[in-house]
C-alpha cells in the first residue's frame, strides 16, 4: 500500500464527517497540518475544544490557500457557494475533493468553478452514523468501509493514486466509479433506506388508532431500527434528496410497483407469494452476513466483500417484471 503525507489539509464543514476525517488523518499522520472552517462561529469554536486540527478560520478561502488536499464536508447543497468562495484561493497542484453522499450533482455544480491545475476528485465515504456536528466524529469510522472516487477525465493517474492512498490511510477500501452510477447505486443501498425509515416514523406517529405510548412502548426490534435511520440529520438529507432527484425517483418507482406486488399478496392471502419472496430476501441477508459484511451490531472494523447477485427478479410484475421493467 502507497504511503502518503499531504501537507497541508483543509476541511471545509466539520460535522460528523469532517471530524472524523481530522482525527483519522492526525491519528494516521496522514497530513502535516489540518486547517479547518465552518460557517459558524459556534461550530468552529466547538472544533477548536476538541483540538481537531491546527488552523480554525471562518474564511473558507482562508484555509484552503497553500493546501494540497481540500475536502468539502458540508451539506450537498452548501458546495456551489462554497466552491465560488474557494476557487481564486486553490493552488495549482491541489487535490479538491469532497464526502458528499450524491456525486453527478456536485461536479455539476462545482466542476465549473475548479482552476486549472487542479485536480477535482469528488468522493464519498460509505460510513456513517444518524449523529452530526464536530463532537460526533471518531477516528475509526472509515476503518474497513468502502470510499467512492468519481476523478474528473482530465485529472492525472498519481493524484487519484495519493487520494485512494490517504483513504486507504484511514483504513478504507477504495473504488473508483462514475458519478451518475455511483447516483444510481446509492438511491437504492441508502437514499430510499432513509426515505422508507423517514415514512414509517411519521406514519406510526400520525395513527389515531395506535396512540405514540403504545408505539413506543412495543416497538420491536425492526421499528426501532427505522428510528435511527429517522433520526439522521435533517437538513444533510433534504439535500441529498433534493440533489439525487433523478435516481431517487427511477428507484422510489421500481420500489412502489414491489411494494404493491406485496400489497396484493397480502389483500388475496396468497401464502405461497408472500413466502417465495421472503425466502429469497432471506438468502440475500444471509450472503451478505456469510461475506462478512454485515454484523448483528454496528461493527467499525467489518470486511466487505460484494455479496452475490440474486439469479432472478425477486419481484414477478404484472406487466411481466425484468430487469429493465
Ligand atoms: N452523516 C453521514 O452518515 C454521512 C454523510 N456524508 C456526507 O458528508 C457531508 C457532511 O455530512 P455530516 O458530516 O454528516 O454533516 P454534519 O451536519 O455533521 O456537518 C456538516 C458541517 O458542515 C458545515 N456547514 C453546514 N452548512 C454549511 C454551509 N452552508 N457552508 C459551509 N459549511 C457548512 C458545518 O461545519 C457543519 O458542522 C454531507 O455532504 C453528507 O452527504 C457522507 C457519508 C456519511
Ligand atoms: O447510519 C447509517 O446507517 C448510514 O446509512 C450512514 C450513511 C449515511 C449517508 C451516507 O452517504 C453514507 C452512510
Amino acid at each position: 500500500m502507497m504511503s502518503v503525507k499531504f501537507r497541508k489539509l483543509a476541511l471545509i464543514g466539520i460535522g460528523l464527517i469532517g471530524s472524523s476525517i481530522a482525527l483519522a488523518a492526525r491519528r494516521q499522520g496522514l497530513a502535516e497540518m489540518i486547517a479547518i472552517s465552518t460557517r459558524k462561529s459556534e461550530t468552529l469554536e466547538e472544533a477548536r475544544a476538541l483540538n481537531l486540527g491546527d488552523i480554525y478560520t471562518l474564511d473558507a478561502a482562508e484555509a484552503v490557500r497553500g493546501a494540497d488536499l481540500v475536502i468539502l464536508c458540508a451539506p450537498v447543497g452548501a458546495y456551489e457557494a462554497i466552491a465560488k468562495a474557494i476557487a481564486p484561493a486553490l493552488e495549482p497542484g491541489a487535490i479538491l475533493s469532497d464526502v458528499g453522499s450524491v456525486k453527478a450533482h456536485v461536479v455539476k455544480v462545482v466542476g465549473p468553478h475548479v482552476p486549472a491545475g487542479v485536480s477535482f476528485i469528488p468522493g464519498h465515504p460509505i460510513a456513517g452514523t444518524e449523529h452530526s456536528g464536530p463532537s460526533a466524529g471518531f477516528a475509526e469510522l472509515f476503518a474497513g468501509r468502502w470510499c467512492i472516487l468519481t476523478p474528473q477525465p482530465d485529472v492525472p493517474q498519481a493524484q487519484t493514486e495519493k487520494l485512494a492512498a490517504f483513504w486507504e490511510g484511514m483504513g478504507s477500501d477504495v473504488e473508483i466509479m462514475e458519478a451518475g452510477h455511483h447516483d444510481m447505486v446509492l438511491a437504492i443501498t441508502s437514499h430510499i433506506p432513509h426515505l422508507i425509515a423517514y415514512n414509517i416514523v411519521g406514519t406510526a406517529d400520525d395513527l389515531e388508532t395506535v396512540t405514540k405510548s403504545e408505539v413506543i412502548k412495543f416497538s420491536a426490534g425492526g421499528f426501532r431500527d427505522f428510528t435511527r435511520i429517522a433520526a439522521s440529520d435533517p437538513v444533510m438529507w433534504r439535500d441529498v434528496f433534493l440533489t439525487n432527484r433523478e435516481a431517487v425517483l427511477e428507484m422510489l418507482g421500481r420500489f412502489l410497483e414491489d411494494l404493491s406486488v406485496l400489497q396484493r399478496a397480502v389483500d388475496s392471502g396468497d401464502g405461497p407469494a408472500l413466502e417465495s419472496i421472503f425466502t429469497r430476501t432471506r438468502a440475500i441477508r444471509r450472503s451478505i452476513i456469510s461475506a462478512g459484511q454485515e454484523t448483528a451490531a454496528p461493527d467499525f472494523g467489518r470486511p466487505h466483500e460484494a455479496p452475490p447477485a440474486p439469479a432472478a427478479p425477486l419481484f414477478v410484475r404484472e406487466h411481466g417484471g425484468g430487469d429493465d421493467a
